[in-house]
């Protein structure tokens, strides 16, 4: 890759169509989304009939070429093409105004759909602990190639399908950098309340930046609520940059304390004390082993048990996931404790806040792709 002084990438190897677009694709259905700078549409590609999604973004931005902010986007995406939840490009078109970035299609649209969603539509813990593994999955692998995405947020976490809960794919890498030895990357990017500390104060950013983030992801994908947002940005700044977050039982109702010690590690103000990705990946919340007074809830069982198995391989086609069930399901069950489940064990017998959240014990290994 090659790369401008603020780790933008600006070499790309996808061939950049001036065909129209409309020549080779059909727009379909309504808009799938839309951002600051673009507006996405599903469509279908006439040679093939297949689905795709695509990316409509502006070159000039606020009377300024932002061309090369799109180079950048497109030479991230190529360069995260094995990484399996990271949404894959597939073509791209340029006319005089526009570039159109041909995306694989997540049809099951943003996770922040359900954060914000009813009870009965809303995650379950032990669907958060699968996603939250994908993500964490997908990062990993980003930040082992020095890409740190800077936008993490539930807007662009996709799913590849929403009933049954397929699998992520993460999205939107308009403000990705490249970080190595010699890029400093110092700049204000990001989401209000998802952007952290380092980000505020102008300090170098980092793939702890990132991590931050998901620390934030998970929270509201627990709890349906943003921590540090306030009534206004000045509010949600300071609340960051005090990290002023309420754990209370109010906010994690019947949500395990693993999970809440697993935000803990993230939510640290010192970005070298963030667990990295690979870290996080080894936590007990993602990793139970079985509690002997555990016992199945049926609030847990309302997807296909599979779906709770993190799929280690390639898996570019959004298919319904088959309805085997997870033996490591009910590794999961024994660490987590539900809204009206106040007898079952919780992961405080074995893991408490005291303790570190990284433990010592031989631990499930995981398999990162990328
Ligand atoms: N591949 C895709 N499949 C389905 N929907 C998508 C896809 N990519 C994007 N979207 C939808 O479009 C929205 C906007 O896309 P995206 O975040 O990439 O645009 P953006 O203008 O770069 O956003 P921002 O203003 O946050 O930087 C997403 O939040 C999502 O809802």
């Amino acid at each position: 890759m090659r790369m401008s002084k603020n780790g933008m990438v600006t070499k790309i190897h996808t061939r950049i169509r001036t065909e129209p677009f409309t020549a080779n694709y059909e727009l379909v259905g309504r808009e799938l989304g839309r951002g600051k700078f673009a507006v996405v549409k599903k469509c279908i590609e006439k040679a093939t009939g297949k689905e795709h999604a695509a990316k409509f973004l502006r070159k000039r931005r606020k009377g300024e070429d932002c061309r090369m902010d799109i180079i950048n986007e497109i030479a991230v995406l190529e360069s995260a093409k094995a990484n399996p939840y990271v949404v894959a490009l597939h073509e791209v078109y340029e006319t005089s105004s526009e570039i159109i970035l041909v995306l694989e299609c997540a049809a099951g649209g943003e996770i922040f759909n359900q954060c914000v969603a009813d009870n009965d539509e809303a995650f379950t813990e032990k669907d958060v602990i699968r996603l939250a593994r994908q993500i964490l999955t997908g990062v990993s692998c980003l930040h082992r190639n020095n890409v740190v995405h800077l936008d993490l947020k539930p807007q662009n976490i996709l799913l590849t399908s929403a009933k049954p809960l397929g699998d992520i794919r993460i999205v939107d890498f308009g403000l990705s950098r490249r970080m190595d030895k010699v890029t400093e990357v110092r700049e204000i990017v990001g989401t209000p309340d998802y952007v952290a500390p380092e980000i505020l104060n102008y300090e170098p950013l980092s793939t702890a930046t990132d991590m931050w983030s998901i620390g934030v992801l998970t929270y509201v994908m627990l709890t349906g609520e943003s921590p540090f947002l306030g009534d206004d940005k000045q509010e949600t700044f300071l609340n960051i940059s005090q990290v002023n977050v309420d754990y209370s039982q109010d906010v994690f109702e019947g949500v395990s304390s693993l999970a809440v010690d697993f935000i803990k590690s993230l939510l640290l103000k010192n970005p070298r004390k963030r667990a990295t990705a690979e870290e996080c990946l080894k936590h007990p919340w993602l990793n139970s082993l079985p509690h002997p007074h555990s016992h199945p809830h049926p609030h847990l069982h309302t997807r296909p048990a599979s779906s709770l198995d993190e799929p280690e391989t390639s898996q570019s086609e959004s298919e319904p996931e088959s309805p085997a069930p997870s033996p490591e399901l009910d590794l999961i069950d024994s660490y987590l404790t539900y809204p009206g489940q106040g007898e079952l064990k919780t992961g405080r017998d074995a893991f408490s806040f005291g303790e570190p959240p990284f433990p010592t014990r031989p631990e499930i290994p995981q398999e990162l792709i990328c």
